[in-house]
């Protein structure tokens, strides 16, 4: 069912001058309200398909669509979609308010409406104490909200994130994090996160789509993409899986269940390291094939293993998927 303002790209194929296809024939529907995190490594085509839906970068061939209508050929003001970019790119000159309240005063609305409308964003991402004061002034995570407050005051249907939170300490980030879901869930609007983080994207996402090299390789659910990856590049990419080539195929099974047991492949342990609540036991077995095997603690200590030992290791077939590439 597609309703309300869903995103589609349909067929998007981009293609640099020179030849570089940094998107080829990508179709996807993007649900009304979801969060989204377009997820996969440097270079995959991530950041150019956001620009093309931003229509900060012209498609090659292709369209896009927003509530079923076609605003390939729109500026980026008239398509319903806002952009915030990796670096806030606030200006330097203008106080937070002003900065917030700048695409209105180039739409014309008058200073008394724009100054209210950008304090209801800067309260929004909780900056109404700083609004007085210059970007210079903020920290990191403050020019952040900024720029948020900023591209939401065009009242998207779609907020575009290209890596929000990568410039941000690790704490931060997760705190930031956190706040973008809660806008998001606030807002009710699609938002669209570019990420190379597979964390990031499990810890937001209602959908990931995972990319490699220009195009999408798998798209789900968190939990489906983590625990049901198709491909071996996915797997491997999520982390936390093991591929393993077995007589029937390969397949791919997360490390967790993975374990110890009387019977099962005989394997050699190779290294163990302390997790915390895990210990990752990694052990070779037939074939050089290196199994990792994340095992809780307290079970790993009742019968510790080091380097050298001699172990089995077994697993429940229904935990095996496999793979299709
Ligand atoms: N303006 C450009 N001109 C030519 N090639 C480009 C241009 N921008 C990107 N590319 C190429 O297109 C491909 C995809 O780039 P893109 O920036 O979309 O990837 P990405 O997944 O966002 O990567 P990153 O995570 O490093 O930002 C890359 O091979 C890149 O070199």
């Amino acid at each position: 069912m597609r309703g309300g303002h869903d995103l589609e790209l349909v067929h998007v194929t981009k293609r640099y001058a020179g030849g570089a296809v940094a998107v080829a024939d990508v179709s996807h529907l993007f649900r009304a309200g979801s969060y989204v995190c377009l997820l996969g490594p440097s270079g995959c085509g991530k950041s150019s398909t956001l620009r093309m839906i931003a229509g900060h970068e012209a498609i090659t061939e292709g369209s896009i669509l927003l509530s079923g209508k076609d605003v390939s050929a729109l500026p980026p003001a008239q398509r319903g979609t806002a952009m915030m970019f990796q670096s806030y790119a606030l200006f330097p000159h203008l106080s937070v308010a002003e900065n917030v309240a700048f695409s209105l005063k180039m739409k014309g609305v008058d200073k008394a409406a724009r100054m209210r409308r950008a304090g209801e964003m800067l309260e929004l991402v909780d900056m109404t104490a700083l609004a007085a004061r210059l970007p210079a002034q903020l920290s990191g995570g403050q020019q952040q909200r900024v720029a948020l407050a900023r591209a939401l005051i065009t009242d998207p249907q779609v907020l575009l994130l290209d890596e929000p939170l990568s410039a941000l300490d690790p704490f931060l980030r997760i705190r930031m994090r956190a706040e973008l879901k809660r806008l998001q869930r606030e807002l009710g609007i699609s938002f669209i996160h570019v990420t190379h983080g597979q964390d990031e994207a499990l810890a937001l996402a209602d959908e990931i789509v995972v990319m490699n090299s220009a195009r999408i390789e798998q798209a789900g659910s968190a939990r489906d993409v983590f625990n049901a990856p198709q491909t071996e590049f996915v797997a491997r990419f999520m982390g936390g899986h093991n591929v393993l080539a077995l007589p029937q195929g390969r397949f791919a099974i997360r490390a967790d269940a993975v374990r110890l047991a009387a019977q099962g492949a005989e394997a050699v342990v190779t290294s163990v390291e302390f997790q915390g609540a895990h210990v990752a036991l990694t052990a070779r077995a037939a074939g050089d094939q290196d199994i990792l095997a994340l095992i809780p603690e307290e079970q790993f200590f009742a019968d510790p293993k080091s380097p050298g030992d001699a172990v089995r290791l077994a697993w429940d077939e229904g935990r095996l998927h496999r793979l299709s590439a």
